[in-house]
């Protein structure tokens, strides 16, 4: 992958780079900015050589130009982590002159999601260079993370360069045992992830409402937990693929609802009785978890164990969450509600690398080639 390094001399350029600013906002308000803050290194590293700034980024799904998607809180919030004003350009033929400056919502252009070459030509005039730090979006191939990249002087950022060499580490040369704690709600998102690590992990810890379909395929009741049909077959293959490899839980915590007031029931066993639901892994589970994770070289941890939202349902995702920020080895969170997880304890700091890349590192662990980063080398 080309690096900044290869730009060559910056010095009053002006620089295309792209962004993952696609935070949770809500009535103008950004929940986690997490994904803002990732990006300075990049921001200041180009600002140091020199570099005049002009961001890009896409924010949520807009249809068309609606102005709940415009990216002014997040320029606003640029501009304080920076100590500078960052104006917004209201479209591509009314970019003002200045040291930082951002595009509107990408995703205003209709050509963006296409990867359409004119829209990229467009972008590409704006600028001398281009530099994608958008790991987030990375396996999007749209104008301004891919058609744009064959027009412009190009380089990975520190922060998309990082995330690509831990990921790729973490397939090509674990330290081992590898272990991979997979949870969150559907089994169909995950299926991949799973494969993929029926041939690298050493042991694979399920949790979360996708074991639901594991215990079904199991012959298990399931009671009326959040159950996906149609992962109960492919839950079957990896268990008969994985064998001993493959981890289920061995308790659950029930409620009536998906409630923080529904009546807690534990269950020592996996059969949730009629009327209930599993919404979180009981306490032997989650010390069996725990211990596994001690012993790790390497974790990869995708999907909260439970409804880690509501309190009586979060102490089998805080338990796993301690063991992973406690663990000696190289340990790496990928997905947005894991990472919402580990903040929710306050347990960010703790671990190797948290990554800003939820479809992006998954696809890149199931050894998928992102769009993205290939239009990088
Ligand atoms: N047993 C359960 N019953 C119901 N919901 C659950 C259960 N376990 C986890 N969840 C819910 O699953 C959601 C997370 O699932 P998801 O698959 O989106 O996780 P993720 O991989 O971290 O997401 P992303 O890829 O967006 O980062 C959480 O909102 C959590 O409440
Ligand atoms: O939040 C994300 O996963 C990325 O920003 C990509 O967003 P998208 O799924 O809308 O393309």
């Amino acid at each position: 992958m080309r690096t900044l390094d290869d730009l060559g001399d910056l010095e009053g350029r002006r620089v295309l780079v792209r962004v993952d600013f696609n935070v949770p906002l809500k009535d103008g308000v950004i929940g986690d900015d997490a994904r803002i803050r990732a990006a300075l290194p990049t921001l200041h590293e180009l600002q140091g050589r020199g570099a005049r700034l002009l961001l890009a980024a896409h924010l949520g799904r807009p249809k068309d130009r609606e102005p709940e998607f415009s990216l002014a809180p997040v320029a606003r919030r640029l501009g304080e982590l920076l100590d500078t004003s960052v104006p917004l350009a209201p479209d591509l033929d009314h970019v003002p002159d200045g040291d930082v400056v951002m595009l509107e919502n990408v995703r205003y252009e209709p050509g963006e999601t296409k990867d359409d070459p004119a829209l990229a030509q467009r972008y590409a005039a704006l600028a001398d260079a281009y530099v994608d730090d958008a790991f987030g979006a990375a396996h999007r191939a749209h104008a301004s993370n891919h058609a744009v990249a064959h027009l412009l002087p190009s380089a990975a950022g520190l922060l998309l360069a990082r995330e690509v060499r831990t990921l790729q580490g973490i397939l090509e040369a674990p330290q081992r045992p590898l272990v991979a704690i997979v949870g969150g709600a559907k089994v169909t998102d995950k299926i991949g992830v799973l494969e993929a690590f029926l041939d690298t992990a050493d042991v694979i810890l399920i949790g979360g409402a996708m074991c639901f379909p594991f215990f079904k395929a199991q012959g298990h009741a399931v009671g009326s937990s959040l159950c996906e049909e149609e992962g109960v077959e492919p839950a079957r293959r990896v268990l008969e693929a994985g064998g001993d490899k493959v981890r289920l839980p061995v308790d659950l915590v029930c409620g009536e609802a998906f409630s923080a007031d529904t009546p807690v029931t534990a269950v020592d066993g996996v059969d949730v009785p009629d009327g209930l639901m599993g919404l979180d892994v009981g306490p032997r589970t989650a010390q069996a978890y725990a211990e596994v994770v001690a012993g790790a070289g390497t974790v990869f941890w995708n999907g909260p164990m439970g409804a880690f939202e509501l309190e009586p349902f979060a102490p089998g995702t805080r338990a796993v969450a301690e063991a992973v920020a406690q663990a000696q080895g190289t340990t790496v969170v990928g997905g947005g509600d894991s990472a919402a997880a580990l903040r929710q304890f306050g347990l960010e700091a703790e671990v190797t690398h948290l990554s800003t890349g939820g479809g992006a590192s998954l696809e890149l662990i199931e050894g998928k080639t992102l769009p993205g980063v290939e239009v990088l080398s």
